[in-house]
């Protein structure tokens, strides 16, 4: 696969850009999107402010608790931004163009906590919108696979500290994401998904399961 790669030098160290160019959708990536200082200061407002919340999900007769804490924002159901969430909302706006409504945080507490294979809801008309998404705090694996063809190569991504990656609007209907538990002995990450509802009511955010 061929990768377009723009390359601009910071004080902070290298922004690097990489367009995926993958078949059915558009996804992107801007490392260093936020320069260090910032994305320390953004991870421990974020870790220490937010109303993290431990949300459990059925499966079969158990209920068990996500491996993660997730906090959701905007809408009738979600809290109420904040000066730093409309700062980094800000950011990715003018990047890419897109007026975000939502976003939903987890917190990887450690290398235990994961996300499993899934794509993401469509907003509550059945329309599926661009995610931005942005990562705080230790680099994790993005793994990204498409949903029906097989010799479409499967991807691993490494969200780093201060990276932005934008899903286009397919994405979802065609490919599934996941962020495995690790072994290494590292510390926590914060991500953000910035999201575009069309009505004001969240009947529904975060995931589509297909396991
Ligand atoms: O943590 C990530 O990078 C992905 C999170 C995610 O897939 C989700 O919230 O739907
Ligand atoms: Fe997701």
């Amino acid at each position: 696969m061929t990768l377009f790669e723009d390359i601009d030098l910071f004080d902070e160290g290298q922004k690097r850009f990489t367009d995926f160019q993958l078949p059915d959708t558009e996804l992107k990536l801007w490392e260093r999107f936020f320069e260090k200082k910032a994305s320390d200061e953004y991870f421990s407002v974020l870790r220490e402010t937010t109303p993290w919340q431990q949300r459990t999900r059925k499966m079969y007769d158990k209920t068990l608790p996500d491996p993660r804490l997730t906090a959701f924002y905007g809408g009738q159901n979600g809290y109420t931004w904040t000066p730093v969430l409309l700062d980094i909302k800000a950011a990715v706006e003018t990047a890419c163009g897109i007026t975000f409504n939502r976003v939903l945080l987890n917190y990887y507490r450690d290398g235990q906590d994961s996300v499993s294979w899934h794509s993401d809801h469509p907003s509550s008309s059945g329309k599926h919108y661009a995610i931005a998404s942005v990562t705080f705090g230790e680099t994790r694996l993005f793994k990204v696979r498409h949903k029906e063809r097989k010799d479409i190569a499967p991807l691993d991504i490494p969200l780093t500290h201060g990276s932005f990656l934008l899903m286009g609007p397919t994405m979802q209907e065609h490919y599934e994401h996941h962020v495995p538990k690790t072994s290494r002995n590292i510390g926590a990450r914060i991500n953000l998904t910035f999201r575009v509802s069309d009505t004001e009511v969240n009947t529904s955010y975060g995931l589509f399961r297909e396991d």
